[in-house]
């Protein structure tokens, strides 16, 4: 059974314990770089961020990186049976091309080597030289047209696998995107998920493309070695298992190197998560403003070099270990080389062996030798880059059971009434629940509000009635269909949502607003009208066609409250049965928040409407309005009935209308009573 390695020691192919001496990794001990961020270690009392947690994914990248030498050759198989199942799927024609080009140069380099021989042999026997040429003719068109079909060959698949290559990444990356685009938004509230979605996406999906190529590499050096491998059996059999023994020396350096590197990504993923992290804090625009408010950048400038530092000296540190080992495998396999020549020798001093052969044995060790270096690194390619492609297509194969599950239940006619029964929901990983059994009934055509301080659950309740989220328990129907059992796209293209956080799209205005849907002037004209962006656009440069995203040429940066706008007017565009405003009017300046709630009040109707705020003033005529206290319904009803009784409702309200009970006196009359 394969011995998975204790979290501080790191066992090599021969089987010793070594310490690892990567600092910042978690298996570090007694590092000096002590509080370096991200390395699992307490923060220095400095840093502005915090550690980053043990990284789930460390011990499946561990135990894979310490395989032994046994286990890199059973995994190859299943490597390259995959790899050129991705090579199928992304250009058949191109994968076919490639193997079969390969192999049809590898026999010419087996006839080019045969034809050696008849070269040699007529070169060396006895006669005038002018006869033996003659002789030797018929051989020497042999191996140069061997050697010309080999080349032709050779650029030809060299050109299949340039056009394939490029096609398996991009098709690893659409699967990885079609698939992270339909998980269920839950998936992203689970870090360990996350952080394998940031491992599938980064190195993940390129080691598709290079697993692909290493694969054919693969077939390129083996078809090569089998063909140098014949013709050399065929000359003498002690040869081969002899030239077999040169390769183990390399094979061993080129195995370790790569683990070793591996391993350092793995170990130093933590410093360079948090080195992306502060980089991004010292040049993003979003952060520019309060970086010189608060004058940062000392504090953030030593904490990045300081995650710096520990990176580069894992690097060096990996540098020296590997010049090491590959002056090692050098070595070893120059003497091994060398003891080929020595047995060729004494073969040819015993004369068990004709000079012609010995002459084209020395040419076959030559290809062989190149071959075998090639398919040895290509094998330790395709292990090294699998071990990155097991995280993609694990992640993978995770991520596709976080797809909703097949609809049985149709929901195209829309609702008469949506009922909450007794939902509660928990967000992956919290402690608490964010909704305690919240039942209540919604009929088509109604304004419902809810409201309650921060964080009991108003959002939570807003999106899983938006079927973003599916309730750990209870049900949410439209009418008698469960969410559950409908079709997740067919439920959300029937729901509006302006979100709390929502999206700035880097769009122009009019993609913004009509965000994907089918582009009318007279619906956009309107959406834009009842939120004010109407007055937004005008003062664009472009109108419509301005691009809101300052990283674009020619493009235009909104504030918050006229971003608001264009989210609120999204929601409008849409022309879906259930809209959902969650905190629509926070941005917005008095007239916009009066047009807004006009529109909800007038143009909505027809539609169904879930209103949050808390703002209560404009939500006094809703049709029922309920109040959630730590993720349970308190209380609900219209706004006359929830103020005629005592609760957190009427409180928050006369709290409210307090403020706006002491109307401001205007200057003069101030004057006059401060006279009287
Ligand atoms: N993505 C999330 N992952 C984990 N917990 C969350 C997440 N979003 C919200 N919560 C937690 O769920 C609870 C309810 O949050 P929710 O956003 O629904 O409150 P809210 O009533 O809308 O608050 P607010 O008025 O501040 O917008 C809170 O305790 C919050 O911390």
């Amino acid at each position: 059974m394969e011995e998975t390695p204790s979290a501080d020691t790191v066992r090599d192919d021969d089987g010793e314990q070594e310490q690892d001496d990567i600092p910042g990794g978690r298996a570090a001990t007694g590092q000096s770089d002590a509080a370096a961020p991200g390395t699992g270690d307490a923060p220095g009392k400095e840093d502005v961020l915090p550690t980053v947690a043990t990284l789930h994914w460390y011990d499946h990248a561990e135990a894979a990186a310490t395989a032994r030498f046994t286990a890199v050759a059973r995994r190859l198989p299943a490597l390259v049976g995959q790899a050129l199942r991705l090579a199928w799927r992304a250009g058949p024609a191109d994968t076919v091309t490639t193997v079969a080009l390969n192999l049809m140069s590898g026999v010419f380099t087996a006839l080019g080597l045969l034809a050696t021989t008849g070269v040699l042999d007529a070169l060396l026997a006895a006669g005038p030289t002018p006869e033996r040429v003659r002789a030797a003719l018929p051989s020497l068109l042999l191996v140069g047209g061997a050697a010309i079909l080999r080349s032709l060959l050779s650029a030809a698949a060299g050109w299949a696998q340039a056009s394939l290559t490029p096609r398996v990444q991009q098709r690893a990356e659409v699967e990885l995107y079609e698939v992270t685009s339909r998980i269920d938004l839950a998936s992203y509230d689970d870090s360990e998920f996350y952080e394998a979605l940031m491992r599938a996406e980064g190195p993940g999906a390129s080691a598709a493309q290079q697993v692909v190529s290493a694969t054919i590499d693969i077939v390129t050096g083996a078809t090569s070695f089998v063909a140098a491998a014949i013709a050399i059996t065929t000359l003498h059999p002690v040869l081969l298992p002899l030239l077999l023994v040169t390769a183990l020396p390399e094979a061993w350096a080129a195995i370790r190197v790569a683990r070793s590197r591996y391993l350092m990504m793995v170990q130093t993923v933590g410093p360079r998560y948090h080195s992306v992290i502060l980089g991004d804090l010292l040049s993003n625009r979003r952060y520019a403003a309060d970086l010189r408010s608060y004058t940062l950048q000392g504090l953030l400038l030593a904490q990045y070099r300081r995650v710096a530092d520990v990176y580069r000296d894992a690097q060096l540190r990996l540098a020296r270990k590997n010049v090491a080992t590959r002056l090692a495998g050098d070595a070893g396999s120059g003497l091994a080389g060398g003891l080929v020549y020595l047995v060729l020798a004494l073969l040819l001093a015993a004369a068990w062996l004709p000079l012609a052969v010995a002459g084209t044995a020395v040419l076959a060790i030559r290809t062989s030798r190149a071959a075998l270096s090639q398919l040895v690194h290509a094998v330790n390619e395709c292990y090294e880059q699998g071990l990155y492609l097991t995280d993609y297509t694990t992640f993978l194969a995770t991520a596709r059971t976080h797809l909703s599950p097949t609809a049985t239940a149709d929901v195209s006619g829309g609702f008469a009434a949506i009922t909450v029964e007794n939902v509660s929901f928990t967000y992956p990983g919290a402690d608490e629940p964010a909704l305690r059994d919240v039942s209540l009934t919604l009929p088509a055509g109604q304004i419902m509000a809810l409201v309650g301080e921060n964080g009991s659950g108003k959002s939570t309740l807003a999106k899983l009635l938006a079927h973003l989220y599916t309730p750990g328990s209870g049900r949410i129907r439209w009418d008698g269909v469960d969410l559950a059992d409908a079709d997740a796209q067919a439920v959300r293209s029937r729901v509006a949502v302006i979100a709390q956080d929502h999206a700035h799209w880097p769009m122009t205005a009019r993609a913004n607003v009509v965000l994907g849907d089918e582009d009318d002037p007279a619906r956009l004209d309107r959406a834009a009208v009842s939120a004010g962006t109407d007055e937004v656009v005008a003062s664009l440069p472009h109108g419509w066609d301005t691009m809101l995203d300052r990283r674009f040429k020619d493009s235009h940066e909104l504030s918050g409250g006229q971003w608001q706008r264009v989210a609120v007017s999204r929601g409008f565009y849409r022309d879906a049965p259930l809209i959902i405003c969650d905190e629509p009017s926070s941005n917005l300046d008095a007239r916009a928040e009066h047009t807004l709630f006009e529109a909800i009040r007038r143009h909505m109707r027809g539609r169904t409407v879930v209103l949050i705020t808390h703002r209560l003033a404009n939500i006094r005529d809703a049709d029922v309005i309920h109040v959630l206290e730590h993720g349970r319904i308190t209380a609900g009803g219209t706004h006359d009935e929830l103020m005629a009784r005592e609760g957190a409702y009427r409180e928050l309200y006369l709290l409210q209308a307090a403020a706006y009970e002491t109307t401001p006196q205007a200057p003069e009359e101030d004057a006059r009573s401060s006279l009287a």
